[in-house]
């Protein structure tokens, strides 16, 4: 195969602060989620405590974790590779072709949800995977790393059209981080897709369990905090996977490169910092009333059914405008000779499903209470990713769009949170 180097036109442009902040980046977030995993398992719980508490070397490393891992990963590549469900086809890439992706990311979740339900009752003690969070998430580092090199390196195998718009600019450091190749493939396995929904996102929610389990094993039954956060992020979980077909419409797959920030988010980030409320909640149980109990219940009830039905609908709309689910809803033509919808709920602000994903991360915090800052440092991660990810999507909206994109911004002028941003 030919190496593309010397044929493709750099991109110019950057973000997260261009090759030096994505230097600091490779280094910082692996440090911050195992910073955040020891602080969640000491006493005190507390994030700006100074020398901070911090597991001796030993606890970092055990080979039972390398074992657990490259198991996870091998049984998801199994359940990816089983041929049911069925095969969608992605957006038309810029050489004109379409790549085909199986849709069996629930067939999966039913699956491993099984797995565990067996090895609870065959007595397998998985609660002891609560003592190897953190080996576990060093390994889990390990292979975001080895992963995101040979994408790197292979990357410069594959044929211009093929690089993300964004992920080309030469320096080596930004490039690995952000990601060069668009849409790596081994054969039909598409590793972006797979790694975007399948080992991470269920990860999460087994090691919610993991937590639900270690508190029975300590207190004798779950809390009603842990069952509040164990059910509500399952709910989300199972959302994305049973509407897995909408993930190839997303900027990730659409738009971005696979390189060390997604591979890592996917791998590391998602469930070993997603999971942080119910590991807090093992160390520092939280007793709520009924009353606050209930009104929790809402928020993400509330949260929940914006950020479903405002992606629906948008889903719907683009699929089938003629569709008499959104044939009322007005819109405003583009030169592209798609519309964008100007009533319903992306009349309402320009990013509904945002402000339901925020809603509802703040009712995955509250049943931790309010005494400590660290189980809600979800919110406060996913308010600079969403707002963050919104400027991204409002410049390439504005590209595509040009004109009519402002008279949209005008009339619909919040993004976000009506009446504040
Ligand atoms: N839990 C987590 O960690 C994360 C969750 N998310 C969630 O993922 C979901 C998907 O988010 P994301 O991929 O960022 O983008 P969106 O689903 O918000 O999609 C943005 C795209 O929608 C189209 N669009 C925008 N406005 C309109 C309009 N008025 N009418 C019609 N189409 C419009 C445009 O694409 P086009 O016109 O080309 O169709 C635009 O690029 C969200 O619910 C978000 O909250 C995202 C990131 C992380
Ligand atoms: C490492 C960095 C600090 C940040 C990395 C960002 C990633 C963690 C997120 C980027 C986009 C994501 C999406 C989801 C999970 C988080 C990441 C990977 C998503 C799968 C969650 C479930 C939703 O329903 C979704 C719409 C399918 C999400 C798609 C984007």
């Amino acid at each position: 195969m030919k190496s593309n180097k010397h044929t493709t036109p750099h991109t110019t442009e950057t973000e997260f602060g261009g090759a030096i902040g994505a230097a600091c980046l490779i280094v910082l977030l692996p440090l911050t989620v195992l910073f955040l995993m020891s602080v969640c398992v000491s006493e005190e719980g507390a994030v700006f405590r100074w020398p901070p508490t911090l597991p001796p070397h030993s606890d970092f490393y055990d080979p039972r974790a390398v074992f657990i891992i490259t198991g996870w990963i091998s049984t998801h590549i199994l359940l990816y590779l089983l041929p049911v469900g069925k095969v969608s086809e992605g957006l038309i890439l810029r050489d004109g072709s379409r790549l085909k992706y199986p849709i069996n990311g629930f067939h999966a979740l039913c699956v491993t949800a099984v797995l565990v339900c067996v090895c609870v009752c065959l007595g397998v003690p998985l609660a002891v995977l609560y003592e190897l969070m953190v080996p576990l998430a060093v390994c889990a580092v390990g292979v975001a790393f080895l992963l995101s090199l040979y994408l790197y390196t292979c990357s410069f195998w594959t044929p211009a059209h093929a690089l993300a718009p964004g992920g080309n600019t030469g320096h080596a450091v930004y490039d690995f981080f952000i990601g060069r190749e668009l849409n790596p493939r081994i054969g039909s396995f598409d590793l972006k897709y797979f790694c975007e929904l399948r080992p991470g996102l269920i990860g999460w929610v087994v090691l919610n369990a993991v937590m639900l389990l270690k508190e029975v094993e300590l207190r004798g039954s779950p809390s009603v905090s842990m069952l509040l956060v164990n059910v509500f992020q399952l709910l989300y979980v199972t959302d994305a996977l049973w509407n897995e077909e909408a993930v190839l419409s997303t900027m990730d797959i659409v738009h971005d490169g696979f390189g060390f920030m997604l591979a890592f988010g996917d791998l590391v980030w998602v469930p070993f910092t997603y999971s942080l409320q119910a590991a807090f909640l093992v160390s520092h149980p939280h007793q709520l009333t009924p009353f606050s109990a209930l009104a929790i219940i809402m928020l993400n009830g509330i949260g929940y059914y914006t950020f479903r039905k405002s992606n629906s609908q948008k889903n719907q709309f683009r699929r089938d405008p003629t569709h008499s689910s959104v044939r009322h809803l007005e819109t405003i033509p583009t030169a592209t000779g798609k519309r964008l919808l100007v009533s319903g709920w992306w009349g309402f602000v320009r990013h509904p499903n945002y402000l339901g994903d925020l809603l509802m991360a703040l009712a995955w915090s509250l049943p931790c209470g309010i005494s400590h800052i660290l189980p809600y440092f979800y919110v406060l991660y996913f308010s600079v990713l969403l707002v963050h990810r919104e400027a991204r999507d409002e410049r390439q909206c504005r590209a595509k769009y040009g004109a009519s994109w402002d008279a949209y911004c005008r009339r619909v002028p919040y993004r976000i949170i009506p009446y504040i941003y």
